[in-house]
Parts: structure tokens; sequence; C-alpha cells
């Protein structure tokens, strides 16, 4: 009988010391993003994934991340994920996702994160610099523009390296609104929104096409502005439905598309906020610009023509992004 048991596997040691290693993803705040993050990069096998939340939260990281690992067997795929509150199981990632932070309610903008979230990004900003100085870091806490921005500050990280997730997210919701009004596939649908995560966001309508075909030759100028501005208030929309908090199955898997073009170096043309410097005369801000996302992070920011009015709403999209800056900075020295 014993001869037929077989020997439990014991791979020889060269199996064991294999010198490939897969990306190490670590969310930051495992909450609705940052769970659904993890969710959809583990889905696409991007990489080993660390959930990390506050010791407050006790166990739950843990639990979502073993609740997640257990659906790989029916889903199939292999990335390990573990949950802690512990940045010593983050050390060395090699992209980091934040979505540390609170969410907004209905009836407040995201400006109104503003001071809470300053302060927490700040905190998580100073243990990624300690403990992953190599990471790509890509921020997604409200309000974006301004987080990612004390996110480079805290971190002291090279430009490339620290980005924020904000227009894959509403360009996907403007291609979302005019594939409904069209009634066509999603896929043939390419667009370009600019500018901060908020009201001032600049649909760019030279580049946007349905399969190729410019979309002002197929929605007049009145209903294309309906649909931009339902993508401008397309955070809002899912507040006031939701209630108890705000979007994030369309957020994650955004952010997914950023993990996604690093860890496999993609060179994804999107748009991302981004810190110009010289580029459109924004002197030092980050803003959502379409970028080259590969290895390196952001590897170029794409400068356009733009029109006269494209230029004159971005510049007021970054003056709202200057402000808000500058309010923290405040907010953060008082
Ligand atoms: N940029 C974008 O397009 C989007 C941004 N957001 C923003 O993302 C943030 C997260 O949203 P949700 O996941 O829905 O909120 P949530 O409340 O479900 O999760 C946030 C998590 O962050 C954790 N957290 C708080 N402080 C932390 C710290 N110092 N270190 C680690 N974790 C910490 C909390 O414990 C919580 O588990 C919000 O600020 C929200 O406004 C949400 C959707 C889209
Ligand atoms: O609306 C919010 O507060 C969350 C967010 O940024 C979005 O869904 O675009």
């Amino acid at each position: 009988m014993g001869a037929c048991i077989a020997k439990a596997f014991s791979p020889p040691s060269s199996f064991q010391e294999s010198t490939m290693r897969r990306a190490k993803i670590t969310v930051i705040g495992a909450g609705n993003v940052g769970a659904t993050c993890a969710h959809w990069c583990a889905a696409a096998e991007l990489g080993d994934i660390v959930l990390l939340d506050i010791p407050q939260t006790e166990d739950m990281p843990a639990g979502k991340a073993l609740d997640l690992m257990q659906s790989s067997p029916i889903m199939g795929f292999d990335s390990k994920i573990v949950g802690t509150t512990s940045y010593d199981d983050a050390a060395d990632s090699d992209v980091i996702v934040v979505t540390a932070g609170i969410p907004r309610k209905p009836g407040m903008s995201r400006d109104d994160l503003l001071s809470t979230n300053a302060r927490i990004i700040t905190s998580v900003g100073e243990e990624i610099k300690k403990s992953s100085p190599n990471a790509v870091v890509i921020v997604v806490s409200n309000p974006l523009d301004a987080m990612v921005q004390q996110m480079w500050k805290v971190t002291g990280f090279d430009r490339s390296k620290v980005c924020g997730q904000a227009g894959v997210l509403d360009t996907a919701r403007y291609r979302t609104f005019l594939a409904m009004e069209l009634g066509v596939s999603v896929e043939d649908i390419s667009a370009l929104l600019m500018g901060g995560h908020g009201d001032t966001m600049v649909p760019i309508p030279s580049c946007t096409s349905v399969g190729g075909i410019p979309v002002t030759q197929l929605i007049d100028p009145a209903r294309l502005e309906e649909i931009v501005e339902r993508t401008r208030k397309g955070g809002a929309e899912i507040v006031s439905l939701l209630k108890t908090g705000s979007a994030y199955y369309a957020p994650a898997a955004a952010c997914a598309q950023m993990v996604e073009a690093v860890v496999k170096d993609k060179k994804r043309c999107i748009p991302v906020a981004a810190l110009c410097e010289s580029e459109y005369g924004v002197g030092g801000y980050y803003v959502g610009v379409p970028v080259i996302m590969g290895s390196a992070g952001v590897e170029k920011v794409i400068e356009l023509n733009l029109t006269e009015s494209e230029t004159a709403d971005f510049q007021k999209s970054v003056d709202a992004v200057k402000g808000l800056v500058a309010t923290m900075d405040e907010l953060l020295a008082g």
C-alpha cells in the first residue's frame, strides 16, 4: 500500500532558487478602491500583492487578502496576496498604489478632503521613502492633484516615479457615455481629457474619435457639451447614488491599467497626473496630461498643440490646482 502513495513533491533546489521574481505591488489603503485594485491586479496576474492598512484596522487587510487568495483556484491566478499593517511587508515594492484616505459623501466636494488626506499622504509618503525607495508610486487619494504633489514633495523621488490616477478614469467615463450615446462598442472610442481631477477637466475634441471618425462629425456641439458635463461630474453622480462613499470599480480598474503599464513596460500612452515643469508652461505642478508610461514610471510628457480655447480652459484648471496646493501648504504649516 505504502509504495503506492506518492511522495510529497519536493522540487530540486534549483527550482526553489529561481532568480526570476514577480513584480511586487503594494496597495496602501485596503478599503473599497484598494481592495478592488488588488483584485484586478491579481486577476490579471500582474505580480504579488501586499495590501496594507493602518494598525487600527487590525486583521481586516489580512482577511481581505486571504479571501482574495481563495478566489485564485477558481479564477486561475497564481499571484500571492498578503494583508498587513506593517511597512516591513511592503519593503522594496516595485509599484505602490496609494488609496489611503477618506472618501467623500453626498454634499461634499473632493476639496473638502484636503486637510485630512494631506496629513495621511504625508505619513504614507514618509514610510514609502524609507521602505521602497525605488518604487513607482501611483496616488489615488483625493483631492488627487494636490495629494500627488504632496507625495512627490515628501518622498523626494524623481518626478518620473510619482504620478496620480485620474485621467484614465475620467476618460473611461467619457468613453462609456459616448458609447452609450452612439450605440457603439466602448473599444472603438478613443478620447483624451486633460487638466485637474475636478469640475475643470478639459476635453480635447481633436483627440476624441469613434473608429477613427472625429467625434465632432457624429455628435453636435451642444449634445457633446452635455456629455462632457456629465463626465466632469461623473464622480459626484456615483457618490449621490451610493450615498456611503465614492466610486471604486472603475477607479480601481484604472489603477490596475497603470500598474500593468509599469510591470509590463507597456509604454502606454494614457492621461496621468504628472509633474509638469516647462511642459505646457505649468511650472512645477501635477496636472492631468498625456504621457508615456512604462517601467520607469512616467517616461515622457507629451506636449500637444492646444487650440486657444483649450489652452484657456487648461490654464483655468491648472490655476485651480495651484490654489488647492497653496491652501494645502498653509494647512500643513499651521
Ligand atoms: N483619483 C481618483 O480617481 C479616485 C480617488 N478616490 C479617492 O481614493 C481614496 C480612497 O477611497 P475608498 O477606497 O473608497 O475609501 P475607503 O474608506 O473605502 O478606504 C480607505 C482606506 O484607507 C485607509 N487608511 C486611512 N489612513 C491610512 C494610512 N495612513 N495608511 C494606510 N491606510 C490608511 C482606511 O483605513 C481605509 O481602509 C479617497 O480619498 C477617495 O476620494 C476614489 C475614487 C477615484
Ligand atoms: O468622486 C469622488 O470623490 C471619487 C473620485 O474621484 C471619482 O470617482 O472620480
